[in-house]
This record gives C-alpha cells, sequence and structure tokens, in this order.
C-alpha cells in the first residue's frame, strides 16, 4: 500500500479505455436506435480519433442485457472493415460473465478482432446477484475457468471490480473487501483490474491507498467528483464518451465520466493520450443525434457552442 499523486507519475503518458459502446449503450433506453451498423459505425469512428482500447460490447445473456444482443454481429461487422484491420494495434475488448461466453468470443469467426476479453464481479454481494446471480465468492469461481481457458488460448483478459467504494443496496463498502476481490481477479490470470466506483460517490481521498500498479479507475460521474478522483494518479483512466452509460442494475447511477472531458483534462497537463479531440467530440455527437440524447460533455458541447 502506498500514496501517489499526479507529480509522480513520470511518463506522462496514461491508456485510456473506451467503455462508450459497452457501458455508454448497455442501459440505453432508445434501443431502436442500437442497430449493428449504428454500433459498428460509432467504435469506427472512436478509433480513428486514436482511441486504441474500445470496449465493443458484451457476451452477457440477451435476457438481461438485450443491449447488447448484437456484440457478436458488431465485431463481425467490423473483422470485415479494412481501416480496422489495418489498426494493429486497436483493443476491442468485450466483457463476458462465464463460460458461454467465452465461448462466443473464442468463436473462430471473431479471432481477428477479438484478443482480449473481460471479467466482472462486484465487492458487494448484492449488487453482484442483482448484476449476475451469483454471489462475489460464486463468481470468482466462475471465473476462474473463464480465466485459464481465455489466457489458455491466447486472450488477455482484463477484470473488472465493481461497487469500490459504495454499493447502491449495502451502502459503504470495506476497503479489505475490494483489495481481496482485486487480488483474487489478478491472481486468476487478469492483466490489470478496472476499479468501477459504480454508482459514482468516492472522493479523491476513498483512493489514496490503493497500489496503482495494474489498476485502473473508472468512474461513473453521479456526484461530479470523476474528474478529480482521475487526478489521484492511475495510469489507465476507463471513460465514456459524450458522458454516456451506466449499469443497468445499479439504480440511480450516472453515466461515465466522459472521455472529451477527461481528455481535455489530461492535454492540458501536458499528457500524451493519441486522441485527436474535435474527431471524438465528433463521434460522441454522432452517437448522441443516433440516440436523441443530450451530449454530458462539457467538453464536447462547449467546443460544439464555438464552432
Ligand atoms: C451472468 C448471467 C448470464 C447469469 O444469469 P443466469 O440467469 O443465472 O444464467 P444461466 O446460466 O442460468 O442461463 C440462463 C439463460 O441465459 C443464457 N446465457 C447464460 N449466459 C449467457 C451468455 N454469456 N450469453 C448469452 N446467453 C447466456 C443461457 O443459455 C440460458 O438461456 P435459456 O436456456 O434460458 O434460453 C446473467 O446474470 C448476465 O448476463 N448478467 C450480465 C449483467 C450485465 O451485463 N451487467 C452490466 C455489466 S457490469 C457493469 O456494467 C459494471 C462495470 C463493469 O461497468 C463496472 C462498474 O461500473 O462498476
Amino acid at each position: 500500500m502506498y500514496r501517489w499523486n499526479i507529480r509522480r507519475i513520470s511518463t506522462k503518458a496514461v491508456r485510456l479505455v473506451e467503455v462508450g459502446p459497452r457501458d455508454g449503450l448497455q442501459n440505453e433506453p432508445n434501443t431502436a436506435a442500437l442497430t449493428t451498423k449504428v454500433k459498428a459505425e460509432f467504435i469506427r469512428r472512436l478509433a480513428n480519433s486514436g482511441l486504441r482500447w474500445i470496449e465493443a460490447g458484451s457476451f452477457v445473456s440477451p435476457k438481461w442485457v438485450p443491449q447488447m444482443a448484437d456484440t457478436e454481429a458488431v465485431l463481425e461487422t467490423l473483422a470485415k472493415d479494412p481501416e480496422i484491420a489495418k489498426m494493429s494495434s486497436l483493443r476491442l475488448p468485450v466483457l463476458v460473465p462465464n463460460m458461454t461466453g467465452l465461448e462466443t468470443a473464442l468463436s473462430s469467426g471473431l479471432s481477428t478482432v477479438l484478443k482480449e476479453v473481460a471479467v466482472f464481479t462486484a465487492a458487494s454481494d448484492t449488487f453482484n446477484k442483482k448484476n449476475t446471480n451469483c454471489t462475489v465468492e460464486e463468481s470468482l469461481k466462475r471465473l476462474a475457468e473463464v480465466c485459464k481457458t481465455a489466457t489458455d488460448k491466447g486472450l488477455m483478459v482484463r477484470g473488472y471490480v465493481s461497487t469500490v467504494v459504495g454499493c447502491p443496496y449495502e451502502g459503504q463498502i470495506a476497503p479489505e473487501k475490494v483489495r481481496d476481490v482485486t487480488l483474487e481477479l489478478l491472481r486468476l490470470g487478469c492483466y490489470e483490474v478496472s476499479l468501477g466506483d459504480t454508482i459514482g460517490v468516492g472522493t479523491a481521498g476513498n483512493l489514496d491507498r490503493v497500489d496503482p500498479s495494474k489498476l485502473a479507475v473508472h468512474f461513473h460521474d453521479t456526484y461530479g467528483q470523476a474528474l478529480a478522483n482521475i487526478l489521484s494518479g492511475i495510469r489507465t483512466i476507463d471513460s465514456s464518451v459524450a458522458g454516456l452509460g451506466g449499469c443497468p442494475y445499479a439504480p440511480g447511477a450516472s453515466g461515465n465520466v466522459a472521455t472529451e472531458d477527461v481528455v481535455y483534462m489530461l492535454h492540458g497537463l501536458q499528457y500524451f493520450t493519441g486522441v485527436d479531440l474535435a474527431k471524438l467530440v465528433a463521434a460522441g455527437e454522432f452517437i448522441t443525434a443516433k440516440l436523441g440524447q443530450t451530449n454530458r460533455s462539457r467538453t464536447a458541447n462547449a467546443l460544439l457552442t464555438k464552432k
């Protein structure tokens, strides 16, 4: 355990994981607008903005999250896209909750675009039961086989722990519980664990004692604390263009921190992101227009007003 702050980051480089096409759309009420073609075009535009980690969807039960039911078709569309094929460093991970999801991910048609999967659990049993119909311990047992099979087959595996600060059902969460679940995911073979403040209740002090190696942060911006929390110093940041998102099984949670706001802040701090902000803003406008949604990025709205 040790403390860090922004001054200890020497490389001035950060890694952004765009979760808009998955976290951003998984709770979207306007399902009619969510065609495979729109999703694939959205991902293509995000990739063209320079983002290199873009969560493309999830292989979860369509009865639980119908918005993600066509993830396989989205990836098949992208696999045929010559521009995407040229982006050798592009990662398009998908969430898998169990072996059924992993088997879809391993299907031969996807191997050209799918190099990484993400597994997910939580620090709260009640949330985990609502989200995946099992306790945290049961999910870790389930994920052990998923992680082993995925890594044996050459896929990279990212882990998520939800409700790392607060749970919509249980309230405050003990940091020790977060640590134990995180360590277990790393032990199972995850190369990195993303800490999800699912309902956005954390403040910067909450993260002071987390060892930052192999960690990413995933903030929902319910209380407007996400940018301040990001400055706590983790170098891998999950975000969602236009501030889209929210977990369907976390009532009251708002969208993720907006990627445009994160990029604007990081560029102001002289960090290298590799992202073209204007193209990113255009990708956010593309998807919000399709969905008939308000763009929740302050940066995007400011730049669009200037235009
Ligand atoms: C885990 C289950 C499947 C358990 O759900 P279950 O009902 O216990 O599953 P089951 O094994 O009993 O199977 C029930 C049915 O689902 C099917 N099924 C089973 N698995 C799959 C699969 N992978 N893909 C497609 N179909 C599947 C299975 O074949 C069967 O079909 P039926 O025989 O009834 O026709 C379910 O609870 C589920 O899909 N949950 C996912 C919920 C979800 O996606 N939540 C959002 C993502 S997590 C999140 O947003 C938080 C995060 C990561 O962003 C971080 C943060 O902010 O905190």
